[in-house]
């Protein structure tokens, strides 16, 4: 039979359960995948810059490299007259001239081609006057002197060789991409991502493109738990939704422990008598993290240990199951797939309007976040009831309102956490 009685709780606040959930995630093992394939995953290793960037001296504006000498002392009145001896264009093997002697003369270059060493200088088009000339070569004319250097990237500028530019534990998003891409990287070594299954629970339950019949709600929070959880670099195994029975439950439950690294259910977790997965969970041998938290929604919200597994059990109410999902899953998840940055982001902002529900837990309502002129203002939305699904689409933010009272006012500063990852 349970040890947790309802009676007697092991409750948790939002901060230990968390540091329950995350405390024994290893560092996950690693693989090489293809560039392509990195997007959303994460850096296993750091990444030195294995050559410098620009790999080469190159112009920074189309124009003409010169020796910034040549122009010393030009002017309107007495300008210099530079004949242009070649062209570089981007992409041209890196050369250099030996200067032609006493000769002073320019090459006409464009942006990203490599200057020639003998080159100091480059000027742009639109400051010269360019001279064709019908027989030989046409040149330039220079009336004011330039400094050295000028809209030259030295070579290794951006980055020298030997740099640490990405760091092991970093997402990898279009930008990390760039860098790699930068760097001829054809692999990336990335860790292994968390397995994780889904469980919905709940005879109610049917799914899309099945029929539904009366009394029957199409499943909100499989579908929901498993996006998020692949938007937060995980490998989601989703199950159809399981009926309220032990026995069924206990082997979906059984055969998932066996298949993924952590197993996420929603529903079947208060109090009714036929919320069963306590119940299931104890009977197969977990040791219970906590099995209540202070927080509404979501209060029923429990966990178990299983070895290095972990069973999170998520309240069946949509608002409820999108909390326990995004305070207390997301961390783990993060965490689990090797991001050294997962603990969830506290911002102030200041509400706009009251939110008028009594809770003896802090609430943590569906918001809209939006920058106003000093501060981020912070809405929540309406009829934000815990079966309300159509409040998810607007909320961007969850804010915490202190437990007891009557709920906050308009005006009240207040803390909430960003929902992007
Ligand atoms: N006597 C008490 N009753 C309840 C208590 C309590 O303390 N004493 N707690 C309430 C609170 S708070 C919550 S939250 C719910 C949580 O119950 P469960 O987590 O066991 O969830 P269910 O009962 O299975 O479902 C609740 C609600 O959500 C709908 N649901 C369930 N799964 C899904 C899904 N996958 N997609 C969409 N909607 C789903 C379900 O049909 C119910 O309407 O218990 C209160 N009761
Ligand atoms: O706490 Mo329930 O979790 O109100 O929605």
């Amino acid at each position: 039979m349970s040890v947790i009685s309802v009676q007697n709780p092991l409750t948790a606040s939002v901060s230990i359960a968390v540091m329950k959930l995350t405390r024994d995630r290893k560092e996950p093992s690693f693989e090489k995948v293809p560039l392509e394939e990195a997007l959303s995953r994460v850096l296993a290793s750091d990444f030195e810059s294995p050559f410098p960037l620009p790999p080469f001296r190159r112009a920074a504006m189309d124009g003409y490299a010169i020796c910034a000498s040549a122009s010393t002392g030009a002017s309107k009145e007495r300008p210099v007259l530079l004949q242009v001896r070649d062209e570089i264009r981007a992409g041209y093997v890196e050369t250099d001239y030996a200067m032609d002697d006493g000769i002073m003369n320019a090459v006409r270059i464009f942006t990203g081609a490599p200057v020639p060493l003998s080159y100091d200088c480059v000027v742009m088009q639109e400051t010269v006057v360019e001279r064709k000339s019908i027989i030989g070569k046409p040149s330039v004319q220079i009336d004011r002197p330039y400094p050295r250097g000028q809209h030259i990237a030295e070579r290794g500028e951006d980055v020298p060789q030997g740099m640490k530019v990405l760091y092991r534990g970093a997402a990898i998003r279009a930008k990390e991409i760039a860098v790699l891409a930068s760097f001829g990287q054809t692999e990336v070594t990335v860790y292994k991502q968390p397995v994780i299954a889904v469980i919905p629970v709940g005879d109610e339950l049917t799914i899309p493109g099945d029929q539904r019949s009366t009394g029957q709600i199409y499943d909100a929070n499989g579908f929901m738990v498993s996006a998020r959880l692949r938007e937060l670099g995980a490998k989601v195994i989703r199950h159809n939704p399981v009926q309220d029975c032990p026995q069924t439950l206990e082997a979906y439950l059984a055969n998932a422990l066996e298949q993924a690294d952590i197993v996420v259910t929603t529903g079947g977790v208060s109090v009714g008598d036929y919320d069963y997965v306590k119940f299931v969970a104890e009977n197969l041998g977990g040791i219970p993290l906590f099995t209540k938290v202070v927080m509404r929604p979501g209060t029923p919200t429990s966990a178990y240990q299983f070895g290095s597994k972990l069973l999170v059990c998520l309240s069946g109410n949509p608002s409820a199951c999108f909390a326990g999902l995004e305070l207390l899953l997301r961390p783990v998840v993060l965490k689990a797939a090797g991001r050294n940055e997962y603990r969830s982001v506290w911002l102030d902002g200041r509400l706009i309007d009251g939110i008028q529900k009594p809770s003896p837990y802090p609430r943590y309502a569906r918001a809209f976040v939006y920058r106003g002129e000093k501060e981020w203002m912070v809405e929540p939305l309406r009829n934000d009831k815990s079966g309300n699904v159509a409040a998810f689409a607007r909320a961007n933010a969850l804010v915490i309102i202190e437990a007891g009272g009557a709920g906050t006012e308009a005006g009240q500063e207040v803390r909430f956490v960003s929902l992007t990852i």
